[in-house]
């Protein structure tokens, strides 16, 4: 094999062995280039004889020809594989099944609380909301708690910055005072005012978190206000609720003395169950009671002609009983592996 073929056949290897343009670029200087092998050839001609040079010329065109041959098939050979390389990385396999929206479902304790709703919204009960941000005077001065109380210290409510008076509310009662408000208001001079049956659900706010407390949880308050309601009302009502919100006949509830400064006489209320993993442990689950006078006359309603019940319980609390949960927390996390159980 002649020089000439040589240096085509190093020129193909060399070509075969660049990776990437950059290199090609630099092997085809080396042939093709104004330093390059072939051009040093086609200056040697000018020493050859007149008759010699153009056979010896044509040789080195047929070379030069085979190498830029040899070069574009190279490039077309790398322009290839970048593109292939791109097609895959790109590629889609669209017979992979689709993602898909997963199906939301309602929170555990809004589920709760919907239910609680309904079941007062059956005999009568209207749902109230308001402020969660309220003062100190809707949320203790009007439920007859004294000045000193704990329950007003920081230690057990969230005030605002640097404000004593503007806090988060730490039961939904307040909602039920501007209720009482709105109501006297509106049948102000009428010779009987009507009936007031609320329910006041909503978030509130204490400072306090370990496994059955947390910062923020939910409070359902009622409250039945009329010419001559009594206790009785208020023990049927309950007991009537708690039977349809168990679904189930099979529980006891009893109404033990306690005390709160917003009613007179004021009651705890325990649930046992006779059947089941809670079977025959007494389980307290909200307060009632009268609804102490100075609490009416706050409200705008004269305790000489009316009466009333009101009651506080904690759907939060309710909830882990109904799903049989032991961590309060579990429920504000937001997290899917927890919550997607209820959907
Ligand atoms: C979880 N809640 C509890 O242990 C105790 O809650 C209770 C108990 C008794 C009454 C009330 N609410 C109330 C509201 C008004 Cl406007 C007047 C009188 N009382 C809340």
């Amino acid at each position: 094999m002649d020089k000439l073929d040589q240096l085509v056949q190093q020129a193909t290897a060399e070509f075969a062995a660049a990776a990437d343009g950059v290199q090609l670029e630099q092997a085809k200087a080396r042939f093709l280039g104004k330093t390059g092998v072939l051009t040093e050839q086609l200056k040697g001609l000018g020493k050859l004889a007149p008759e010699e040079r153009r056979a010896a010329g044509a040789e080195i065109n047929r070379a030069k020809d085979a190498i830029e041959a040899a070069l574009e098939a190279r490039r077309n050979a790398l322009r290839e594989a970048v593109l292939l390389a791109q097609l895959a990385a790109e590629a889609l396999d669209v017979t992979l099944p689709g993602r898909g929206a997963a199906v939301g479902g309602l929170h555990p304790v809004s589920r709760t609380l919907e239910r609680i709703e309904g079941l007062f919204r059956s005999i009568g009960f209207v749902v109230a909301d308001g402020p969660e941000i309220e003062t100190d005077w809707y949320n203790f001065t009007a439920l007859n708690t004294p000045e000193n109380h704990p329950a007003r210290s920081m230690h057990d409510t969230f005030y605002l910055e640097g404000n004593d008076e503007v806090l988060l509310r730490t039961h939904t009662s307040p909602v039920q005072t501007r209720a009482m408000l709105a109501h006297a208001e509106r049948h102000a001079g009428r010779e009987h005012m009507p009936e007031l049956r609320i329910i006041a659900p909503g978030r509130v706010y204490r400072v306090d978190s370990d496994a059955t407390h947390s910062p923020m949880f939910h409070q359902v308050e009622g409250l039945w206000v009329g010419e001559n309601v009594s206790f009785a009302d208020l023990k049927g009502v309950i007991a009537d609720f708690l039977r349809k919100f168990f679904e189930t006949e099979d529980l006891q509830v009893r109404f033990r003395p306690s005390f709160f400064p917003f009613t007179e006489p004021s009651a705890e209320i325990d649930v046992a169950f006779m059947s089941g993993a809670l079977k025959g442990r007494w389980l307290e689950i909200a307060g009632c009671g009268m609804v102490h006078p100075n609490v009416l006359r706050f409200g705008g309603i004269d305790p000489e002609r009316y009466t009333g019940f009101a009651f506080g319980m904690g759907p939060d609390r309710l909830t882990m009983l109904r799903y049989g949960v032991n961590d309060l927390r579990l429920f504000f996390e937001g997290d899917l592996r927890f919550l997607s159980q209820f959907r």
